[in-house]
């Protein structure tokens, strides 16, 4: 996908401006920035659901909203379906977008749901009702929905919020594994960089209505971040490889 002198307002007030960057086909990029610097807004305009107001975005070589059919989303503020549903018929009732559920559907149609749960290690609770799992546990179904149709594109809008930190990394890595294999391009967001290191291929920041994309040893630097918030930002590594990044208001 490609930004060229992208601005996307929300009610008239610029969130991001002057956007110009390309991920090529199959990138696992982590996108990060502070509460309201914009990550949803990028999301949702890759999803053809915001126009840009100046500039142009294709994806896949079309515009946002021709190439919807290949694009897998999970939102972030996250609805799902009845709570008397179980986590079959959410996925069942994707496909067919109907409310006949599992027993209807054609052979490839369960196929797809199975390697969908299997990628996020949800099978064990799939046939329970949404109302009586963890929130964690709804997430990983979310992102199997969002797996349903073997998108090239998947956005995830902070998918691994509110699972433990152990089952981040999991589900990190099981969709990092799953996007390789099929080649498909992510862009996912989070809060948590280290939750991602080792999945991601590039990082994506926003901040001020400016944007930096970039393999995570260029962008996540003191002086790159600084420069990009306007403000000091300091960059720190573990003796283990984590990063630790720190700044008033981030
Ligand atoms: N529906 C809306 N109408 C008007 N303004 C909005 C709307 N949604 C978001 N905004 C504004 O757009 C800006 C960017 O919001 P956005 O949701 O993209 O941020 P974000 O980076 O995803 O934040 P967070 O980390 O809190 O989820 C914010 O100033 C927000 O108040």
């Amino acid at each position: 996908m490609a930004c060229e002198g992208v601005t996307l307002e929300r009610d008239g007030r610029t969130v991001l401006a002057d956007v110009s960057l390309t991920i090529p086909q199959g990138c696992f990029v982590g996108l990060f920035g502070a509460n309201g610097s914009g990550k949803t807004t990028f999301l949702r305009a890759l999803l053809g659901l915001l126009p840009p107001t100046q500039g142009r975005i294709t994806v896949m070589g079309q515009p946002p909203a021709q190439a919807a059919c290949h694009v897998g989303y999970m939102p972030q503020v996250r609805t799902p379906a009845g709570a008397s549903l179980t986590g079959y018929d959410l996925l069942g009732s994707d496909i067919r977008g109907d409310r006949w559920g599992l027993p209807w559907l054609r052979a490839s149609d369960r196929a797809a749901i199975k390697e969908a749960l299997e990628a996020v290690d949800a099978t064990v609770f799939a046939a329970r009702r949404l109302g009586e799992l963890s929130g964690g546990e709804r997430q990983r179904l979310l992102i199997a929905q969002a797996l349903i149709g073997n998108p090239r594109l998947l956005l995830l809008d902070e998918p691994l919020a509110s699972l433990d930190p152990v089952r981040m990394r999991d589900v990190a890595e099981r969709i990092g594994t799953i996007a390789r294999a099929r080649g498909m391009t992510v862009i996912c967001s989070a809060h948590d960089l280290n939750a991602l290191t080792g999945v991601m291929d590039s990082v994506l920041y926003v901040a001020r209505g400016h944007a930096r994309l970039g393999p995570v040893d260029e962008v996540v630097t003191s002086a790159s971040l600084s420069a990009l918030y306007g403000a000091p930002v300091e960059v720190c590594r573990s003796p283990s490889g984590r990063i630790l990044v720190a700044a008033d208001g981030l």
